[in-house]
């Protein structure tokens, strides 16, 4: 196979050999353009179905649809070269069997040509996450704070605090570990414990709210460009102020167009004489 003119893209393999040696650099992107931009700076790029709140203005991730996660895979796709791309699985596209996981997981594989699934569960998607990478399928894990069950879990807090808690996460990291995923993203936890889980495992840990313990790190990356502006939780740091640069754009224009200086003359067609 010819890779001539081509960078090869990162692969889950090579993913999961990055544990003890640096950290990951990853973020989420949702589009072309975007994925273009960030791809030489990040390892693995995220089609996360946090698209749902950023993109779509949805109140949870609950509502986001297989369909709208292979668009964006698509998308993201295009924009990326080298960065390993893996696809959420959005709620309700893999927690009723394994089969049903298989299913999908292949239809994202197979219409976005993306490196892997991503899908959040502890000892309830062992099972699940076993047969999807013995069945070609890989996978990312994702524990702690898990979004998708923001109905059943009483809301968005950080977790493991009490020895209940901190406990119930270790297995789960434990057995998704076991189950073949080939990294695992730890959402929402105290720093022992993201600590604790990234020393006990052999796979690398992607944290987010999970302190620098982990062994690399993911941001949505519309929070961290300051675009998102209203969402400013602990975790996250603005390492740019895009929203007053894009507002201030826009206001620019309409005065321009209001003054009816924009278009100029080298902006407009013209009948050459
Ligand atoms: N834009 C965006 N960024 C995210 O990080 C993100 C999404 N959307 N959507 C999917 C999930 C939902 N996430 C969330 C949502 C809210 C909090 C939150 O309100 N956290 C507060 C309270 C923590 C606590 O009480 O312990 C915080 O200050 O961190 C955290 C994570 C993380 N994910
Ligand atoms: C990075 C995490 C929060 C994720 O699963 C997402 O962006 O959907
Ligand atoms: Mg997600």
């Amino acid at each position: 196979m010819s890779t001539i003119g081509q960078t090869k893209r990162t692969t889950p393999t090579q993913i999961e050999a990055m544990k003890g040696t640096r950290p990951i650099v990853s973020l989420t992107a949702y589009t072309t353009p975007i994925a273009r931009l960030l791809d030489p700076h990040c390892d693995l790029l995220l089609v996360g179905d946090s698209l749902g709140m950023v993109l779509y203005g949805m109140e949870t991730t609950v509502g986001v649809t297989l369909e709208m996660m292979i668009a964006h895979g698509q998308g993201v796709m295009r924009g990326a070269q080298k960065a390993c791309v893996i696809v959420d699985l959005p709620f309700g596209s893999y927690q009723e069997s394994k089969e049903q996981a298989f299913r999908n997981s292949a239809r994202i594989l197979k219409e976005t040509g993306c490196n892997g699934v991503k899908l959040e569960g502890g000892e309830e998607m062992a099972e699940t996450v076993a047969f999807l990478t013995s069945r070609g399928v890989p996978v990312f894990g994702h524990v702690g704070l898990m979004p998708q069950k923001v109905n059943t879990s009483g809301g968005y807090r950080s977790l493991g605090r009490s020895d209940e808690e901190a406990d119930k996460i270790r297995r789960d990291a434990k057995v998704i570990a076991q189950a073949g995923a080939f990294a695992l993203l730890v959402e929402g936890t105290v720093e022992p414990l993201a600590r604790e889980i990234t020393a006990s495992i052999d796979i690398p840990t992607v944290g987010i709210g999970a302190s620098p313990a982990c062994d690399g790190q993911i941001l949505v990356s519309d929070d961290m460009f300051g675009l998102f502006s209203d969402f400013k939780p602990r975790f996250v740091k603005h390492f740019a102020e895009l929203a007053p640069t894009i507002s201030k754009a826009a206001e620019a224009y309409a005065e321009e167009v209001k003054a009816r200086t924009f278009p100029g003359p080298e902006h407009t067609f013209q009948v050459k004489k």
